[in-house]
């Protein structure tokens, strides 16, 4: 069995970082501690090499995780080891704050990434979901995570059949919330807007999808996928055997190219995971309080404040302007939360430091 590497998104750029006497995987699924790898000689489970989880130990970001192209190293007993990460191109990292079993945020966590090397996220918004319609604040909030990761965001307004009255007012709003991004309307059930998802997958890119439950996701993907979420013939380099069962796979690579990664961690992610990506998806209003008289504006009545003229002017919705304090003020709390974690992080370092320094100075004559 053998895999088609520029197929699951190999490029020269990458082949140029691979240390000498490695081959290249991507790895399609991590358990703890090992990998399985997609290799061009076939799929590995491979264990990670001490220095490999040396550093993972001490920054859990040096873990890999799935999409991640890796070096393998062939061992003496005859098997791969994992034996480097890569250069991420992007990353979902899951940073600072981690949510605890109960839904809450626990202050311990530590960086995670989620996914990596992903080039296309895909925003999933349903055009209308039982009574409600599409969540534009939901759309922001997803596309700055999106931009966070560093891979590109689409929009996308699923299940556009419900709402075909509504639709291209509604496009129109989605283009407004979420600036220079692509957004499209897309019918899984009527297969309409479909070749257009393909279209941004073209070249081996690999995407991820977010939305909240029942958007129309796991229905997308099976369109995408033509019906079987599986390893495909054309994926595989001929090998003159025939399909194989199906594993469950969390790099899935799609049979009409590109590749998509779905993992538990990737559909739960969430508004803790965003960071600076907030000022991207509100660069309108970004750029605008720019432009206000006081460079501390609060924007909330202060003379020559520019948000507030456009807002008079009809410019900028208040619902945006809502949303982006709301943004503003969860990122200002999850930077807090970060920072405590830093500055014990350097404390404890600093303590070690001193007590080190106490030490060779009590061990001087
Ligand atoms: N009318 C209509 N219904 C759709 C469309 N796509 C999906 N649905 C329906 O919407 C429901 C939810 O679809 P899923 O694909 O399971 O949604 P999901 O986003 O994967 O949901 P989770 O797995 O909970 O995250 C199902 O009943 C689908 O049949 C569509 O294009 N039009
Ligand atoms: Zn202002």
């Amino acid at each position: 069995m053998s895999y088609d590497l520029a197929l699951l998104g190999w490029t020269a750029l990458r082949a140029a970082e691979l240390p000498d006497g490695t081959v290249p995987g991507r790895v399609s699924r991590v358990d703890r501690g090992a990998a399985e790898v997609l290799a061009a000689d076939g799929r590995h489970h491979v264990r990670y090499a001490a220095h490999v989880r040396r550093a993972s130990a001490a920054d859990p970001v040096a873990l890999p995780c799935v999409g991640d192209w890796v070096a393998l190293s062939w061992l003496p007993e005859g098997r791969y080891e994992l034996d480097e990460v890569l250069p991420r191109t992007t990353a979902f990292v899951r940073g600072g704050v981690s949510r605890d079993s109960v839904g809450g945020l626990s202050g311990d966590g530590q960086g995670q990434v989620l996914a990596a090397n992903v080039d296309v996220v895909f925003v999933a918004e349903p055009s209308m979901h039982s009574t409600d319609f599409a969540d534009l604040g939901r759309i922001e909030r997803l596309v700055a995570l999106a931009w966070e990761s560093g891979g590109t965001p689409v929009v996308l307004i699923t299940k556009s059949d419900l709402f075909e009255s509504g639709l291209a007012d509604l496009l129109a709003d989605v283009r407004l919330a979420a600036p220079g991004v692509a957004v499209h309307a897309v019918s899984s059930q009527r297969g309409e807007g479909v070749s257009v998802v393909r279209e941004h997958l073209e070249g081996s890119r690999t995407a991820v999808i977010l939305g909240p439950s029942g958007a129309g996701k796991s229905t997308l993907v099976n369109a995408l996928a033509g019906g079987e979420v599986m390893e495909t013939q054309q994926v595989r380099a001929a090998d003159g055997r025939g399909r194989h069962t199906t594993v469950h796979r969390e790099l899935i690579p799609l049979p009409g190219g590109g590749l998509l990664i779905d993992t538990p961690g990737i559909r739960r992610i969430g508004l803790y995971d965003m960071g600076e990506g907030v000022d991207l998806v509100f660069s309108d209003i970004e750029s605008l309080a720019e432009q206000c008289r006081f460079g501390d504006c609060g924007h909330t009545g202060e003379p020559g404040c520019a948000v507030l003229a456009a807002l008079e002017r009809g410019e900028l919705p208040e619902r945006r302007l809502q949303s982006w304090r709301k943004l503003q003020r969860e990122a200002v709390w999850i930077a807090s939360r970060t920072d405590a974690r830093l500055r014990k992080e350097q404390q404890n370092k600093w303590k070690i430091i001193h007590k080190e320094m106490r030490r060779s100075g009590r061990a001087r004559p």
